[in-house]
């Protein structure tokens, strides 16, 4: 059975309707002139338990709109969501999602600011009614997998952004939620602090069977962390399933760059690679693209090195990065 259900929904915010110069400003203040956005609109999907989704889109798709209301801080216009059979947004069954769920917004925090962060954990796990038992077990793990050990008893105030990400995840996770919400968990994250928090998520995913929703505009992290991915635009999905098929969609391509001291060998290339093969010199380097249903990496590779002297070669595949651009721009897949 589905953890999170979210069917047929819509939110509408009203904003005023702003007029231009100063005294425009003054009159929008008293005018009850309004117009409407649509952040999102019409959306279903469901999610079971344990699955790692990624809910991604461009600015202003919708995807913060669409976190909010799951986590009950704004109420849809129309339709239905809910988490383990409860509406989050109503005020009676609230209370029954609350400790299911645990979230990130990479960029607030959730800890309070002047205490030391074990202090946090602690006013956490009475405010969850945490057993000590339970307590303890999940602060040793994630302790562990998130390396708190050395800012445990610093103030919030004065962690650095790796180390303050690495508590608020700790921190959200600390009464054991069956899903977690994170929005742009890694945001301003150094390669080396980022790779650990897509681990310890990994982790987390594995030990506790915790379902999650990520949102990022990194498709490194989603490529790491989902096999499923909804991408959303203007309001509205435009695609929901596994990565893989839209790659398999996009084809299946292999980016070949070389250098060689040869020169003016584009035609000869033409000549001797099929013709679904791109090729192109770009700043000295020849670049090859083709489709691997098309042609072997091999068949590729033996006839350029066979027929030139290589100085240097480099071997890319279709990145999910750049197959999202194009559904971006092209606002279809
Ligand atoms: N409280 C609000 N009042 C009015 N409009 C809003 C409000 N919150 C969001 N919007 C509008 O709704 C649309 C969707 O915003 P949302 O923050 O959900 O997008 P997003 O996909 O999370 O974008 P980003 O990647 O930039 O964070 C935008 O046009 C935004 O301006």
């Amino acid at each position: 059975m589905p953890i999170i259900e979210v069917k047929g929904v819509k939110k509408v915010f009203k904003k005023p309707v702003r007029e231009p110069g100063i005294f425009g400003m003054f009159k929008t203040l008293f005018s009850f002139k309004y117009t409407t956005v649509a952040a999102v609109k019409d959306i279903s999907f469901s999610l079971e338990p344990g699955e790692i989704v990624g809910y991604i889109g461009a600015n202003g798709a919708g995807k913060s709109t669409t976190i909010k209301m799951m986590c009950g801080i704004l109420t849809p216009t129309d339709g239905v969501i809910t988490i383990d059979g409860y509406k989050p947004y109503n005020p009676k069954e609230r209370k029954h999602v609350l400790n299911k769920i645990g979230v990130v917004f990479g960029q607030r925090t959730q800890l309070w600011w002047d205490l030391p962060l074990i202090e946090s954990l602690v006013i956490l796990k009475e405010i969850y009614d945490v057993p000590k038992d339970a307590y303890e077990e999940r602060f040793k793990f994630l302790s562990t997998v998130l390396e708190l050990d050395p800012f445990l008893n610093q103030p919030v105030r004065t962690l650095s952004l790796g180390q303050r990400m690495r508590a608020d995840l700790a921190a959200s996770l600390i009464h054991n939620p069956q899903i977690l919400f994170l929005d742009e968990p890694t945001i301003g994250l150094d390669v080396l602090v980022k790779d650990r928090m897509i681990e310890a998520i990994k982790e987390i995913n594995k030990k506790y069977h915790t379902t999650i929703v990520l949102t990022t505009h990194n498709m490194e992290d989603i490529t790491d962390l989902c096999k499923r991915v909804i991408i959303l635009d203007e309001g509205s999905i435009l695609y929901d399933g596994p990565i893989k098929k839209i790659k398999a969609k996009f084809g299946d391509m292999r980016h070949i760059s070389f250098l060689t001291k040869e020169r003016n060998i584009l035609l000869e290339l033409k000549e001797m690679l099929p013709k679904d093969c791109l090729i192109e010199e770009i700043e000295g380097y020849i670049h090859l693209s083709f489709d691997l249903e098309k042609m072997s990496v091999n068949d590729v590779l033996k006839t350029i090195i066979d027929t030139y002297t290589i100085e240097d070669i480099k071997i890319e595949e279709n990145s999910l990065e750049s197959i999202v651009k194009k559904i971006y721009e092209n606002k279809q897949i």
